[in-house]
């Protein structure tokens, strides 16, 4: 079943929503927004409910993990919530010793280089992660007609962490991995599809009305490079989740090059980064697709007029599209004032409500 039928059984009650819809590429009342990495440090509120709690501990606490998911909702009134966790949440899961640190990001105590070291990467079971199914049946229930977006690390920026053991400017070891070995790299990226395809199933199940698969760092490869080395692995996870009908989205940072592939992959939405304007990302990524992003999120530090005129930018080369869902071309940084996000969303609805 492809994304684009209603999935057996009564309509859910986000079905109709504009974020859904926008997916679907069907008519809108108004342009969706949300925002990736909308919770977080940007928030007061988030802020002070995670104070003295570590960050991996917090994705495993369901109460706080309602509460984070729903607080850039209740602020900014975006279009969907999405799912408080992390990319390496999974790999914690089945046993992988890492830890997010602060200011850092994710740091693994023993990098995956070696073909025994797959022995690490065990298949992921609900059981493995309970806490995210009891988050998502409470956040559904208090989300309402808001779609709750799943998500997932990619199998290449998964594998970047593994391999590196933590944050890489250059993904040195990742690619001398993936150029010297490349039946270890196949095997290492067809048990991360795996385990990412289990983890996206169980928030499927769960309840999320969309999911997205965060390749982040996939930009640091060549067209050729994704197309041999990392395409097949995240095509299978895109299949293992098509049976849902939901939504999957696919976004990487500095994809320009590799938008159209990254749809072939089985995305229905692709997210584009600031750097190629919407009509061009159309135009690679080709017909049969909505497009998602991508306003720079540095331009939010721009008084309101400069934010709204380039806002306002993507709003006009968006205007062809087949679907279009309004989000920034990354994450919202941390030192964001979030009065301007929320000013932002309003910008946006407004300019666009028919
Ligand atoms: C590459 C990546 C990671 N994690 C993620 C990605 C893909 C998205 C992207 O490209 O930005 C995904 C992610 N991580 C987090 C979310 C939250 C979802 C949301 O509410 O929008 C999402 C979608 C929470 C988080 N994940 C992290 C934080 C900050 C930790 C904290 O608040 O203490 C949050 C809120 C930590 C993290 N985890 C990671 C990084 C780079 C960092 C930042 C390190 C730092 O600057 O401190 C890895």
């Amino acid at each position: 079943m492809s994304a684009n039928t209603r999935p057996p059984g009564p309509p859910t009650q986000t079905y109709d929503s504009a974020f859904l819809k926008a997916c679907r590429r069907e008519p809108v009342p108004h342009t969706p927004v949300w925002f990736m990495r909308q919770a977080g440090r940007s928030l007061p509120e988030y802020l002070k409910v995670r104070e003295g709690v570590p960050m991996l501990e917090s994705c495993m606490r369901p109460e706080l993990v309602t509460e984070i998911t729903l607080q850039p909702v209740r602020r900014h009134k975006v279009d969907a919530a999405i799912y408080f966790s992390d990319i390496v949440v999974p790999l914690k899961a089945i046993g992988v010793d890492l830890d997010i640190k602060p200011g850092v990001g994710p740091v693994v105590a023993e990098p995956i280089r070696r073909r025994e070291d797959l022995a690490r990467l065990r298949d992921l079971t609900p059981d493995d992660v309970a806490y995210v199914t009891e988050a998502i049946g409470a956040l559904t229930g208090e989300l309402g007609a808001t779609p709750l977006i799943g998500f997932a690390g990619a199998p290449f920026t998964l594998a970047s962490y593994l391999v590196e053991g933590g944050p890489s400017r250059n993904h040195e070891n990742t690619k001398a991995l993936m150029y010297g070995d490349p039946g270890l790299w196949a095997d290492l990226l067809d048990r991360l599809a795996d385990i990412t395809a289990a983890f996206l199933k169980v928030q499927i199940e769960a309840g999320a009305s969309a999911v997205q698969l965060f390749d982040s760092w996939v930009g640091a490869l060549a067209p050729d490079d994704y197309r041999r080395s990392v395409m097949p692995a995240s095509a299978k996870v895109f299949d293992a989740v098509a049976g849902y009908g939901v939504p999957r989205i696919h976004f990487g940072v500095g994809t320009g090059e590799l938008l159209g592939l990254m749809g072939e992959a089985g995305a229905d939405v692709v997210g584009v980064d600031w750097r190629v304007p919407l009509d061009e990302a159309a135009r690679r990524v080709g017909p049969g697709k909505a497009l998602q992003g991508n306003l720079d999120p540095a331009v939010l530090f721009a008084p309101r007029e400069a934010v709204e005129e380039q806002a306002g930018r993507v709003l006009d080369a968006a205007a062809g599209l087949e679907g279009h869902v309004f989000n920034l071309g990354h994450g919202v940084l941390p030192t964001t004032n979030p009065d301007a996000l929320t000013r932002l969303v309003e910008y946006v609805h407004t300019r666009t409500a028919r």
